[in-house]
């Protein structure tokens, strides 16, 4: 009896693996005819952009004006780096254009990034641990920075709820290193997935900044629940009350 629970327990795993496979197989299919099919993917080889990505924060930079020349910008989840192109362009970092002033632009990410004229690149950073924020504010050496992005997505499990709150878990992160290094009046925009955290996380966001906007490029594919948010109006560090809260 017992062996024959074995064996079906075995069935049920080789089952379950072929399953899987067949789910990526199929996934990684319709990837590639997505892929193909998508314009900002030409766009991007194009431009000499490293991703189609970097449409989606032009998109957001024609209508906000975020980036200006002489800016700092931290781009938090930067590999492989089409939107610190973006920056080092729209900052000047790379030094371009002399008549205007002069950015810079520090890039990080868990994975590596290959170099970028005119960025400072921080790779096999892994921004889940505070620690690991910490090291990337130390490196800024007390520079204020105007700008922190954070296009940040954890490789998603297929689990929705996992998912989401995995990335709502780098959201905080990422608020939290934009307090600790933004100048007062300094802006943050993140990539978050839409869901019921999400109000709540922009009523947190409500105490450090002045002002908050959902925005959704059209380069963001419109079947993905992505959305990106932009705080401005940096209020300065906050302190926590007596109960724990954020004052
Ligand atoms: C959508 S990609 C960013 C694309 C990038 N904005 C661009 O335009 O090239 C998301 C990135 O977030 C990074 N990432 C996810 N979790 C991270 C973590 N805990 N620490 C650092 N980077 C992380 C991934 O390694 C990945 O490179």
């Amino acid at each position: 009896m017992l062996r024959s629970y074995a064996q079906n327990n075995l069935n049920f795993t080789r089952m379950c693996f072929l399953v899987n496979c067949l789910k990526r197989f199929k996934s990684s299919q319709e990837w590639l005819t997505r892929q193909k099919a998508d314009p900002y993917v030409e766009k991007a080889k194009f431009y000499n952009y490293r991703c189609r990505s970097a449409f989606k924060l032009i998109e957001i930079n024609e209508k906000t004006k975020l980036l200006q020349p002489g800016q700092t910008v931290v781009d938090l989840g930067a590999a492989p780096g089409s939107w610190t192109q973006v920056a080092v362009a729209e900052t000047n970092a790379a030094g371009a254009d002399p008549a205007r002033p002069r950015g810079a632009v520090l890039a990080v990410d868990k994975l590596q990034i290959f170099p970028i004229e005119g960025a400072s690149i921080m790779s096999n950073i892994d921004l889940s641990t505070a620690e690991a924020a910490d090291r990337v504010a130390a490196a800024l050496g007390g520079r204020g920075v105007d700008v922190v992005l954070s296009d940040m997505a954890p490789s998603a499990t297929g689990v929705r709820e996992l998912d989401k709150d995995r990335i709502i878990g780098l959201c905080y992160m990422a608020l939290r290193f934009a307090a600790l290094v933004s100048k007062v009046n300094g802006s943050f925009l993140f990539k978050v997935w839409d869901g019921k955290e999400v109000p709540m996380l922009q009523m947190d966001l409500e105490r450090f900044y002045e002002r908050t906007k959902v925005l959704k490029p059209q380069a963001s594919r419109s079947e993905s629940s992505e959305k990106f948010i932009l705080a401005r109006g940096f209020k300065g560090i906050q302190r926590p009350l007596q109960n724990g809260r954020w004052g």
